[in-house]
């Protein structure tokens, strides 16, 4: 039986230098700072933005207790011994240690961690180990004043991903226990009418060629993930494959839905609101590197890639972005005068000097989803995105924007134009293409 999940919770990053992630995060991309949780081995910070939560953990230095593959144990035992440091007994407030995390120990900066809330942790992770998942913390209980949350941590099968899975329904607090609420009043979702971003909308991880069916696999039988078709010339089994200018890339994803009865609900029978997408990008061979290579050889391992950043109004939040040092990454100006994709910027509303101000992506060229009835409304749906510079030193991880607007998948056209953006910035600003796994030499751009 899979573990459903209720909903997303929180994103978290690992990262050698918090304050400057921090920095970039509340000036930059107007999150607030509402807790923390700063002891003498660890520091976490989590920021949100209307349901948007990041929590940004501030790697250990060197002394710290080591997680890796050979310390892995689906019993959890082990895991309690090497995650208390106080010779086995497990404890929640363990200064060395990340509180409803693991310390991932990566070489690099790096976003590892995607939280999700369970209904009941002890039987979603009785689930998932019997169907052989390996559990890097137990279910454990922590509290506080305000009541009480259960998680554990299961590894996914992508690089360093893990999930959280957290159940804080016994729970009154902001945010969890251990953390220390330093702004109180945005627990409800902020309306910043100038910048609305409102959710996390989808996660994209670089995987290596040929693992797509096996991550499909794998979030399919365990957390009852769905596949979504990105757009009409997807093929079923090979997912959307953009092979032409050198692109290369290979495109799936899957999405789940917010369920209130974990375990209970049925996705097929009581499809409700799907909560965040995920999307699997892999290289294809015999084309050029592009941005899926460049990730698996500097972060060293599959991983999450991007996270788009839903957004009511693209243009105003590009704007605010922009003008607070965000950069985004511009297709060339042609792209806003070729004749056809003028009209179709025009027909959706929108001016292409507006767009192009900032880089922003139109993609009104969505076919008809093959297993959707509604063709009437078909041409008015499109997407607008917009994607960040890498936000590490390393050319990894980005942060990107859109806005829906009746378009549930991707835009093959964006995803054509991101990529000329991105040779474009390989070759000018990066000073050609890097050595596999090579740090980087000019640090120009970064976001
Ligand atoms: O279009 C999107 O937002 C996607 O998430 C698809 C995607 C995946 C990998 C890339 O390197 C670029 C685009
Ligand atoms: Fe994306």
């Amino acid at each position: 039986m899979a573990a459903y999940l209720s909903r997303l919770h929180h994103i978290s990053l690992h990262v050698s230098n918090a304050e400057k992630i921090a920095n970039a995060l509340v000036r930059k991309f107007k999150f607030k700072l509402f807790a923390t949780r700063v002891t003498d081995g660890s520091n976490q910070l989590a920021f949100r933005k209307g349901a948007a939560v990041f929590v940004v953990n501030e790697k250990p230095n060197q002394c710290s207790v080591r997680l890796d593959e050979e310390h892995h144990d689906i019993t959890g035992k082990c895991f309690s011994d090497l995650y208390s440091g106080n010779g086995g007994k497990y404890n929640q407030y363990n200064s060395a240690n990340f509180l409803y995390d693991v310390s991932p120990h990566h070489s690099v900066d790096t976003v590892s961690n995607v939280c999700f809330e369970v209904e009941d942790v002890e039987r979603s992770s009785r689930a998932l180990r019997h169907q052989g998942c390996t559990f890097l913390v137990p279910p454990t209980t922590v509290q506080d004043e305000n009541g009480l949350v259960t998680y554990s941590v299961v590894k996914s099968i992508v690089g360093n991903v893990c999930h959280t899975l957290i159940d804080r329904s016994k729970y009154e607090g902001i945010f969890l226990p251990g953390f220390d609420v330093t702004e109180k009043d945005c627990s409800l979702p902020e309306e910043d009418m100038s910048c609305p971003i409102t959710h996390f909308d989808h996660i994209t991880y670089a995987c290596p060629r040929k693992t797509t069916h096996q991550v499909m696999g794998w979030y399919e039988k365990l957390f009852g993930f769905q596949r979504f078709f990105i757009d009409s010339n997807e093929d079923v089994e090979e997912g959307l494959v953009i092979d032409q200018e050198g692109i290369g890339l290979r495109l799936t994803a899957m999405e789940y839905w917010k369920c209130s009865k974990a375990g209970i609900v049925l996705p097929s029978v009581e499809k409700k609101e799907p909560d965040c997408k995920f999307v699997i990008a892999e290289s294809l061979p015999e084309q050029g590197r592009n941005q899926v290579d460049t990730f698996l050889a500097q972060h060293r391992a599959p991983g999450i890639q991007h996270i788009g950043l839903y957004t009511k109004n693209i243009v105003s939040t590009a704007h605010v972005l922009a003008e607070a040092g965000v950069q985004f990454f511009s297709p060339p100006p042609t792209y806003y005068t070729e004749v056809g994709k003028q009209q179709e910027i025009e027909e959706a509303g929108h001016s292409p000097q507006m767009l192009a101000q900032h880089g922003i992506l139109l993609d009104a060229d969505l076919h008809q989803d093959p297993l959707s009835q509604t063709a009437s409304s078909e041409n008015k749906r499109y997407l607008l995105q917009v994607f960040t510079k890498p936000i590490f030193a390393e050319d990894t991880f980005f942060l990107e924007l859109i806005e829906r607007r009746g378009a549930t998948g991707f835009g093959e056209g964006n995803i054509r134009a991101l990529w000329r953006s991105v040779q474009a910035y390989m070759e000018n600003e990066r000073g050609g293409s890097q050595e596999e796994g090579s740090p980087k030499t000019v640090k120009t751009a970064q976001c």
